[in-house]
C-alpha cells in the first residue's frame, strides 16, 4: 500500500503517512473533541463564531477532495452536528476531475470507513487542462474545480460551499502575494460568490493550524489522498512550497512570525498606506490627502 500511494503522488507533493494503525472509527471522532480539543475542535469552533460562517437553516456542501484537510473537515461538521446545535443541513460533495482509478477508489474507502456520505461527481478537469492549458494547468484547473464544485452545491440546494483551507494556507496565500505579486491580500473566511447567486464559500479551518491536521490524521491511521493531481504535479514545482519553507526559516529568527503575518490582515492602517483597490476601482492617498 505505501509502495502503491508513493508511485500515484507527484513527485513535488509532500506524502503524509500515518504513524499508528487505523483506528476505530470512535477513536477518531472522540480524538477530535478530547486529544484535539485545543488545537482543532476550539479553533474550528471559535472560526465559525468570530466570522459568523454558520447560521440557522444553512444547507451547507461540505467539499471533499479526500485529502487530510478536507477529511478532517467533514467530521469536524458531523461532531458539531452531533453535540451543537444541529439546526443546519449537510452534503458532501466530492468532485473526481479524472483521478488515478486507485486515487478514487481510496477516496471511496477512507470516506465510508469514516462514515461521509459523499455524493462523487465527474468533471473530466484534468483531461481539459491538459488539452487546453499546457502551460497554465494549476490557474485553470483551481479555476474550473470552483465552479464545479459551486454548481453541485447549487444543484443540492445548498447556500454554503466549506473548503479546507486551513490557517497556513491563509499566512501563506498573504506572504505569496506579497512578495510575488507586490499586493496586500489574504483570503477570507467567507466570500459571496460573484458566480453562483446565493452561495457562500465559507472556511471552517481558518484558525486550524496544518501541524494538527497532520498529527490528527497520523494518529488516526488514515491514508489521506496526498497529491492526486495527474497533470502539473510532476511538472511544476510549487511557489507555495517555496513559501511554506520560507515562513519555517523565519521562524527560527522571529517569534511568532506566522501569527505576525496573520494579525498584520486584522490590522491593516488606512492611515499609512499609499493605494488600494475596492470593489474594482483603485484609489491612492492623495485622493484624500486634502480633505
Ligand atoms: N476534487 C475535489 N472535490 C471536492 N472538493 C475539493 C476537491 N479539490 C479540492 N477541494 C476543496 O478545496 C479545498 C482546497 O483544495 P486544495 O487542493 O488546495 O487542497 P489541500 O490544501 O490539499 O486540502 P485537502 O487536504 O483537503 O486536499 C479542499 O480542502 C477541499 O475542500
Amino acid at each position: 500500500m505505501a509502495e502503491n500511494q508513493n508511485k500515484l503522488a507527484g513527485s513535488g507533493c509532500e506524502v503524509l503517512v500515518p504513524t499508528e494503525d487505523r483506528k476505530p472509527l470512535h477513536e477518531i471522532e472522540r480524538s477530535i473533541i478530547k486529544r484535539y480539543r485545543k488545537h482543532i475542535w476550539s479553533k474550528f469552533i471559535k472560526a465559525i463564531k468570530e466570522y459568523e460562517l454558520i447560521q440557522s437553516g444553512d444547507r451547507i456542501a461540505v467539499a471533499i477532495s479526500g485529502g487530510k484537510d478536507s477529511l478532517l473537515m467533514a467530521k469536524l461538521f458531523q461532531e458539531l452536528h452531533r453535540h451543537g446545535n444541529g439546526n443546519f443541513e449537510l452534503e458532501f460533495i466530492a468532485m473526481d476531475p479524472g483521478y488515478h482509478p486507485d486515487i478514487k477508489q481510496l477516496l471511496i474507502d477512507n470516506c465510508k470507513y469514516l462514515n461521509i456520505p459523499i455524493h462523487i461527481f465527474e468533471s473530466g478537469i484534468f483531461e481539459i487542462t491538459s488539452r487546453i492549458a499546457e502551460d497554465y494547468p494549476c490557474y485553470m484547473c483551481a479555476r474550473m474545480r470552483r465552479g464545479a464544485l459551486y454548481g453541485k452545491a447549487q444543484q443540492l440546494g445548498c447556500n454554503k460551499l466549506a473548503l479546507g483551507h486551513h490557517f497556513n494556507d491563509v499566512i501563506e496565500t498573504t506572504l505569496l502575494n506579497l512578495l510575488c505579486s507586490g499586493n496586500f491580500k489574504t483570503m477570507l473566511p467567507k466570500l459571496k460568490s460573484q458566480n453562483y447567486e446565493g452561495i457562500e464559500l465559507i472556511r471552517p479551518l481558518y484558525l486550524i493550524e496544518e501541524e494538527y491536521i497532520k498529527r490528527f490524521i497520523q494518529y488516526s491511521g488514515i491514508w489521506p489522498l496526498n497529491c492526486a493531481c495527474m497533470v502539473a504535479a510532476k511538472k511544476i514545482g510549487s511557489k507555495r512550497e517555496e513559501i511554506k519553507e520560507l515562513i519555517e526559516k523565519l521562524k527560527e529568527s522571529f517569534i511568532n512570525v506566522d501569527l505576525s503575518i496573520f494579525r498584520a490582515a486584522q490590522n491593516v492602517n488606512m492611515d499609512s498606506i499609499l493605494g488600494w483597490e475596492k470593489d474594482g476601482k483603485k484609489y491612492s492617498f492623495l485622493d484624500f490627502y486634502h480633505e
